[in-house]
Formats: structure tokens, sequence, C-alpha cells
């Protein structure tokens, strides 16, 4: 492993006045599992500090006990080299510490100044100077928004910039961005990056939690990793790499396998299209067509059209690629592919039967599977246990029944195996699936869509918050799906994903598909045009 590890206290930086936060001895269990033990952190003044670790590892529930949202058991929190006591986000705020989630937090019917302004005093310039001072901070960090636009007729994108304004506005002096990459083009991100690196110039500190090594390389400064509820190493973004950062960050594996790792994802120069894996010789084309979308109009849940008479074909053995900015259609696509929202017009024929306004049971026996965008709203049942959530739509099977009932044993045993075998961590399978980490919820949700050999896979940003363990992990069950023939629909925002799992790439915008790329032909920063609409021949 190459790269200087700082392991000293909190990363190494002598504890003193200049140190903007330091965190030490931070302690915090939920029942028994226990989140945080001896956590420290510290932070330098106008630093990107990257904050990265498996799933489980303990970054949100850190974040969490600094913004005031969780209280610690035990540990001491130092602002400016002074002991300070959070109770809640407002102690937080006022004590300059500002946190971007990567659900954003906003009222949409209200303008950006409103959102900015909201729960602060606007001063004495009233409205007008605070919307002076938002053009002046957005001009200075190149964080361009109109504080008149209505909040829910921006981008994702132009909203996180609505939200760090927020935040800087409340004059933060530590800013906390929790996987603020999600859903932003390639363009978006260089935007928020050179945004950043203005912002630490002036003296603030950044932390950045992130599962995406190419990123923490590509913007931070100093890097702490996290493991089992505690910060294992703090390094320098001078003395490390992708290879040195990928085994830092999943540990356990070999070095030859952690390379292995990092290869897969790409995590090379920034914009890079990642190498192709070895597959890239079979012909897809020459499977026979499983699923077959023809002219499907469907609404959103406000009945607003959301896709506009869309034809797709994958075929058996094929990963279909949809990319788009979040919001263009994709949860409706999936939804429609999976049989649980109507189509207003067209079919969606599985192996040749239309399944359009068929009863869900009948989506599930012709084997179509399905790994949501939201999982905790749609992906599991948060009261629910463990085993109750992985024997939700197969309560049919034989291997869960046992002379015509459902066998709570077996189901037990199968959900401990499965638990086991995609590394769910979770104290076993009577525990409440809500309490789980975010990657752990996913895992369950995966663990259950691939369990059953689908037919048709569809899947939405499937590595969403996962770690890079995890995500190769997904990656080799996406690659064995579609080597056993399963037809693949791989919805996702990472163009990075994309491009190394994708037979073919079509590009989502306003429910239309406004482009389309063979494998070989996928250029991130074109078809980052494409998803911000811009069309083909401008
Ligand atoms: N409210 C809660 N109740 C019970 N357990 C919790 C709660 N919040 C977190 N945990 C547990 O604490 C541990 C740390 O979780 P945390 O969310 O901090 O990890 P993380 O590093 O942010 O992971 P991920 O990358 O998966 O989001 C996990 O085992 C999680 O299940």
């Amino acid at each position: 492993m190459s790269g200087a590890i700082a392991a000293g206290p909190a990363g190494g930086a002598a504890p003193g006045r200049d140190r903007p936060l330091t965190m030490s001895g931070i302690t915090k269990s939920f029942g028994t599992v226990r989140a945080l033990v001896d956590a420290d952190l510290e932070l330098a003044p106008g630093e990107v500090h990257g904050l990265v670790g498996g799933n489980g590892a303990g970054k949100t529930t850190l974040m969490n006990v600094l913004y005031g949202l969780y209280r610690a058991d035990a540990g001491d929190i130092r602002v400016d080299g002074r002991t300070v006591h959070i109770r809640s986000p407002r102690d937080a705020i006022a004590l300059g510490i500002g946190m971007v989630h990567q659900h954003l937090l906003q009222v949409s019917s209200y303008t950006v100044l409103e959102n900015v302004v909201l729960g602060t005093t606007a001063g004495t310039g009233g409205l007008r100077g605070a919307a002076r001072r938002i053009t002046e901070l957005s001009d200075r960090f190149g964080l361009a928004v109109d504080p008149r636009a209505r909040t829910d007729r921006l981008s994702v994108g132009a909203r996180q910039r609505v939200e760090i304004l927020k935040v800087l506005y409340r004059g933060a002096r530590v800013l906390v961005l929790d996987e603020p990459t999600t859903n932003l083009t390639p363009q978006e991100v260089d935007g928020l990056f050179v945004s950043l690196r203005g912002i630490v110039a002036e003296g603030t500190s950044v932390v950045f939690i992130s599962h995406k090594a190419r990123e923490v390389l590509a913007i931070c400064d100093r890097i702490s990793v996290m493991r089992d509820g505690r910060r294992i190493a703090t390094v320098p973004r001078s003395s490390t790499d992708a290879t040195g950062l990928a085994s830092l960050m999943v540990g356990e594996l070999a070095a030859e396998r952690t390379s292995e790792v990092a290869a897969a994802l790409g995590v090379g120069a920034v914009g890079q299209t990642p190498a192709a894996p070895p597959a890239e010789q079979r012909r897809p084309d020459a499977g026979r067509v499983r699923l077959a979308v023809s002219g499907v109009t469907a609404d959103n849940d406000h009945g607003v059209p959301a896709l506009r008479g869309l034809d797709l074909e994958v075929r058996a053995g094929e990963v279909l690629g949809v990319a788009g900015v979040a919001g263009n259609g994709q949860v409706e696509l999936a939804e429609v592919l999976a049989g649980v929202r109507p189509v207003r017009a067209g079919s969606v024929s599985v192996d040749g039967t239309d399944l359009a306004g068929a009863p869900t049971h009948r989506w599930l026996s012709a084997g179509v599977a399905y790994v949501p965008e939201d999982r905790h709203r749609d992906g599991i049942l948060g009261a629910a246990t463990v085993a109750d959530n992985l024997l939700l739509g197969a309560q049919r099977r034989a291997e869960h029944r046992r002379a015509g009932l459902i066998d709570w044993r077996r189901v037990r045993d199968h959900a401990r195996e499965t638990i086991d075998r995609y590394s769910i961590k979770a104290p076993g399978p009577d525990a409440l699936a809500g309490n789980l980490s975010g990657g752990n919820i996913q895992r369950l949700v995966l663990a259950r869509a691939f369990d059953r050999e689908p037919a048709v896979l569809v899947l939405q940003n499937p590595t969403r918050g996962l770690d890079l363990r995890s995500t190769r992990f997904v990656y080799d069950r996406v690659h064995e799906a579609r080597d056993r023939g399963c037809a693949v629909v791989l919805i996702s925002e990472d163009l990075d994903e994309l491009s190394l799992l994708a037979d073919r790439m079509v590009v989502l915008y306003s429910g239309e598909v406004v482009g389309e790329r063979a494998r070989g032909d996928y250029d991130v920063y074109e078809l980052g045009r494409l998803m911000a609409g811009v069309q083909e021949d401008a």
C-alpha cells in the first residue's frame, strides 16, 4: 500500500487553538450496536477533508453527533479549541457548523431567497439585503443561482448550490457534505469542486463524505478512513493514490484484490472511461429479446406525463444502461418496467407476453426483479425484521414452506445465510431493517432481487451509498445475472458505473430517449451534455 498514514491523535496534527474542529473519544451505541467507538476527527483550517469507509463504518453517525442530531454517549467536541456541547442542529449552526444532506431539505414552493433565509432573522437590510448577500456569495464562490427562482423549478445541481449557500449565509466555518456528487452531471461535479476550492481558500473547512475514491482523490487535501466505528487512518492526498485508498477503505482484502477493485471501479483520472470488463467480446446482440417496451407513456405521481412514447429493447445477456439526471423519468421508467406503475399507453413485454396492466404477481412469476431508487420507502419495511424483508414477495417459494405453511425456522435460517453471503451488517435475522445503515439496507434489497435468478432485472442506482467492496460485489452479481441470460436494465446517475457495466447506453431526458451510444463510444462529457438537455446537433 502506498501513502504515509498519520495515525496520531486525530490525524497527526497537534491539537490547538487554530483547529476549527476537534472531535475525540466519541462513543455512541444504539442498543447493542456500537456505532462509534472512541472515534476522533480533526479538521485543519481551509481544507477539504475526505471522510471515507465501508458501509456501517460510522461516518454518518459521527457527523450526526457533530450536527446535534445524535447525542454521543461519551467524547469531546472542540470548536476553535473550546469544548462545546451540541444538543441540536441549532446549536451546531450557532457554532458555525453546517451540513448538506444527500436528501435536500427544502421547501419546494419557496424561492431560493426564502429557502436560504428560512429560520434566520433577515438582518438590517431585510429581504432585499439578504438577496444582495446571496448574490454576492454566489458570485464569490461560483454557486450560480437566481435568488428569485422557485426551488422546485431548479435542477438537482442548482438545488444543491442553494443548500451550500444556505450554510455559507449562516456564516459556517465547517461545511459537511454527505455524498454531494450523487445526481450531478460531470460538468456539475467539476463546478462543485471549483466552488469548494474557493470556499476553503477563504478558511472554511469542508468534510466530504463519499464512496467515490476518484472524486475523493480529486478534491480532498487529507482523507480520514473509518472502519468499525473508529478512525483508523488519516492520509494526506499527496501521499496516497487510488490503490492505497482502496486498500484502506476495504481493509480486509488482500493487496492484489484491492488493485483489481480500484481498477474495476475506474478510480483513475477524472473523466476517464473505466476499462471494459473482459466480457467485452461477448455478443449481446445474439440473444433473443427478453424485454420489449413499445410506445410507453406514463404519468408521474402528480398526473403529469413523465414518459413520452418510449421504445426500448433488451436482449438476453445484455445490460442496457439508462443515463440521466434525476427527475427525467427514471423512477417512472423503473416502476413501469417492474409493473408497479400503470402505463397510459404502450406495451411492456417480457419473453413475448405483454404484461402492461397485469397484477404484480404476474410480473413476479414472469421473473421480473426490481431494485428501487428509494430503498427506504419502496425497498424495505423498516418496522419489520431483516428475515421478514427477505421473505417479501417470495412467500410462496418451496424453500420457505413446510406442509403448505411458512416455516419460520427455515425463513430465519435462510436470512442468516443471506446476511452472511451478502455481508449485511446486522445483529441477526430479527434485527429491524429500518435500523441498518444505508449501505446495509441496500445490500438487503439487492440480496432479495438477485436471489431469485430473474429473467429481467431492473436496477435503479444499485450501488448508491455502497462502499467499494460492496460495489464490486454488486457488479459481479450483475455480470452473473447477465451471463445467465438475464436482460438487465441499469438506470443510474453514475456514468462511471454505466460505462463499466452497460453494453449499450441510452440517455433519458424529460421522459424521452435523447441519445444512444454503443459500448466503446462513451464520452462522459458528451453524455453529460445530453443529460443536461443539450440537443445532439447543438
Ligand atoms: N438510529 C439507529 N439505530 C440503530 N442502529 C443505528 C442507527 N444509526 C446507525 N446505526 C448503526 O450504526 C452503525 C454505523 O452506521 P452509519 O450510518 O454511521 O454508517 P456509515 O459509515 O454512514 O455507513 P453507510 O456508508 O452505509 O451510510 C451501523 O451498524 C448502523 O446499523
